[in-house]
């Protein structure tokens, strides 16, 4: 079995997964490295035999992570590291090694899943929007704040914004005009993410007419699945990319 480790700003996703048949055997998502050592440390019956790994994380940070795995499992990571080009897919940035790898990771796995033009779109910590044309040319893409960063700008920086997790929770129940603070916030940011990826889906269309395929992934996919009803719900989309970033045998 092996541990594969998505690291994303604010969260750690990860799995163990049979090398074999890539069945996944757990999951998670923590906030801490040490967390993430004791929720795989926790499972009973798992003999790790390897680890990748792919980090949006500064490389200090990243190196911390793949000797604090060493010395719990005794396995050295791989980390996904960025390339011109890979399995078909062109890197569309000026400089390649400045795209963040899990957008790579979750376009490698998006175009790998299609062969055809595709919108990637993952909702996480940022909102990302990603392009790649039939032909395996990655056209670049868009970041903006995704909802924790909407919601936090907001609280920061206004004096009477202020409402705890439950309420927002509950503010979701719904999309209509908010009638209290936490509803017009968490609404509001909420259209702002459906608006994001609408747009996207426009460019899309601009580009290709109705011949492409369109993925959703991040932790927060479900808050605009609605605004986009044809697109490909992957959780797991960067870890697709991941297995053909760092194939482990
Ligand atoms: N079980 C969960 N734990 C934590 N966050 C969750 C969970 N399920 C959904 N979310 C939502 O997912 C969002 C974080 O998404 P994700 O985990 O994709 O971010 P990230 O990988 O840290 O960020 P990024 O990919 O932008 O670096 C949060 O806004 C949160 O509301
Ligand atoms: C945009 C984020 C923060 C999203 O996780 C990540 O992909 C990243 O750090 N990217 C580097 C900047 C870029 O992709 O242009
Ligand atoms: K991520």
């Amino acid at each position: 079995m092996i541990l594969e480790l998505d690291c994303g700003n604010s969260f750690i996703k990860w799995r163990v997964i049979h090398v074999a048949d890539a069945v996944i055997e757990s999951g998670g998502i923590v906030d801490s490295d040490q967390a993430l050592v004791a929720e795989v440390a926790a499972l009973a019956s798992v003999r790790l035999s390897g680890c990748r790994i792919v980090s949006v994380r500064s490389e200090e940070e990243t190196d911390a992570l793949c000797a604090l795995i060493a010395q719990a499992f005794a396995v050295q990571a791989r980390v996904a590291h960025p390339a011109r080009e890979m399995a078909g897919v062109r890197n569309g940035y000026d400089d390649y090694q400045r795209l963040g790898m899990d957008r790579w990771l979750a376009v490698l796995g998006a175009f790998h899943l299609t062969r055809g033009a595709c919108l990637v779109i993952d909702l996480g910590t940022a909102a990302k929007a990603d392009f790649v044309a039939a032909d395996g040319e990655h056209l670049g893409g868009y970041i903006c704040p995704g909802m924790p960063l909407m919601r936090s700008q907001l609280r920061t920086h206004t004096r009477r914004i202020r409402y705890d997790d439950a309420s927002a929770e509950r503010a979701l129940a719904s999309l209509e005009p908010g009638r209290s603070t936490v509803e017009a916030v968490e609404r509001g940011c909420v259209l702002m993410l459906q608006g994001f990826a609408r747009t996207q889906l426009e460019q899309a269309r601009a580009l290709w007419g109705q011949d492409f395929t369109v993925f959703l992934t991040g932790g927060d996919a479900p808050l605009v699945r609605e605004a986009v009803p044809q697109a490909r719900v992957v959780p797991d989309l960067v870890f697709v990319g991941l297995a053909m970033a760092c194939p482990l045998d």
